[in-house]
């Protein structure tokens, strides 16, 4: 069944109907918010199936004790913060360099269009972000030999906007991390405990832009990858964001004919990859290494990319905003073995060594800027996420 869409994002072209699309399971946070068990179940199996999923956001005037968790507020914030990041990449490019701080081994602040290896070839990425640190807006202080980086100046007068859209993100997060925490039978506040949002982390909002290609040299934008860390919120309005899905969940087929759809969802090598349609009033959410790794395996951290839009919408410069929460920096990224699920889930498996979480994610995010060899040594849970689907086939 195609999604049935409600509008289009105003003053963008329409995300076409030739393509297949990645069947995200759409969850209602006014229906979790009223405890509604079907819902929460369906939440349960996107975590452990694709490992990402569709939240709307929208909610009815009289769900108005919702507080941090009122999405229509986050969707106000994620619109006013879509105007700080168009107007943050038109600054000069010598001010935004100012801001790359990866020599100083922070991936804080500014990645210049192409600074990172997207795969093992060594092809260069298209696109440019931004990245705002948590502990830097809401002032968590840090030890001198791991100071906070400034940020630009530019974002001074949207501090109130981003220490609120952080705030609302992280709650949102907490909100999933209790969640998944009943259901993979941990004690009680476990997940919760390794993401305070007072102490020490690689928490980030994320301001990408990309533009138009080149129609005779279209590129993956942002190579394939799993995020590095707890749970990401994403929001996209453009196309161009593409799931690898594992071979036993379809994709949702085009509703309109074309002969070009497959080409179009980028099917290559026997590689299953397909557009995440953007929806209005709707986060991604999606889950990253981390949950993998406290897990033993049960929840998914799915690979994804992004590639050129699709048809008509490959004219647009695409931007996107992302908030991604990470365990605390000294947290050990490890099998959750207190939970006799996680328990079962490692029988059997040889241990991992286990990495902390700022060691784990400076070495993703900073290996990939170091041309084809760093980007080898930059992988994450990808191969994990492959075998997952192995395993759920046999
Ligand atoms: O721009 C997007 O839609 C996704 C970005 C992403 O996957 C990332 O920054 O990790
Ligand atoms: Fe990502």
């Amino acid at each position: 069944m195609p999604l049935i869409i409600d509008e289009d994002f105003k003053g963008i072209p329409p995300f076409p109907n030739t393509v297949s699309t990645a069947p995200l399971l759409r969850i209602s946070l006014a229906k979790l918010l009223s405890g509604d068990a079907e819902e929460q179940d369906r939440v349960w199996k996107a975590c452990c199936g694709l490992g990402f999923f569709y939240l709307d956001m929208r909610m009815n005037e009289d769900i108005s004790d919702a507080g941090l968790l009122d999405g229509n507020a986050l969707l106000d914030d994620a619109d006013q913060l879509f105007k700080t990041g168009e107007g943050f990449f038109e600054l000069p490019l010598e001010e935004k360099r100012k801001y790359d701080f990866s020599s100083q081994n922070s991936y804080f602040g500014y990645k210049g269009m192409g600074a990172a290896t997207i795969d093992a070839k060594g092809n260069k990425d298209r696109n440019e972000f931004y990245n705002v640190s948590k502990d830097e807006t809401l002032g968590v202080p840090h030890p001198p030999e791991n100071p906070n980086m400034p940020a630009a100046p530019y974002l001074d007068q949207y501090r109130p906007l981003l220490k609120d859209y952080i705030t609302r993100c992280h709650a949102l997060i907490t909100y999933f991390l209790r969640f998944l925490n009943a259901r993979l039978e941990l004690p009680e506040g476990k997940l919760e405990s390794l993401h305070r949002i007072d102490a020490i982390s690689g928490d980030q909002v994320r301001f990408i832009k990309a533009p138009p290609q080149p129609v005779d040299d279209k590129r993956t934008a942002l190579g394939a990858h799993t995020d590095f860390g707890s749970v990401t919120v994403l929001f996209n309005r453009v196309g161009g964001l593409q799931v690898r899905l594992p071979h036993y969940i379809q994709p949702t087929p085009p509703s309109e004919h074309s002969e070009n759809a497959n080409r179009l969802a980028g099917e290559e090598d026997g590689e299953n990859w397909a557009y995440v349609r953007p929806l209005p009033g709707h986060a991604i959410i999606n889950l990253g290494d981390a949950l993998v790794k406290f897990s033993g395996g049960i929840l998914r951290s799915n690979i994804h990319r992004v590639s050129s839009p699709p048809d008509t919408q490959a004219e647009t410069t695409r931007y996107s905003l992302v908030y991604f929460s990470r365990p605390e920096d000294e947290v050990l990224l490890k099998a959750l073995d207190e939970s006799p699920l996680v328990k079962e889930s490692i029988k059997g498996k040889a241990a991992e060594e286990a990495v902390n979480s700022k060691d784990w994610i400076l070495r993703r995010a900073l290996g990939s800027r170091k041309g084809a060899e760093g980007w080898k040594n930059s992988r994450g849970t990808e191969n994990a996420s492959l075998a997952k689907d192995v395993e759920v086939r046999n």
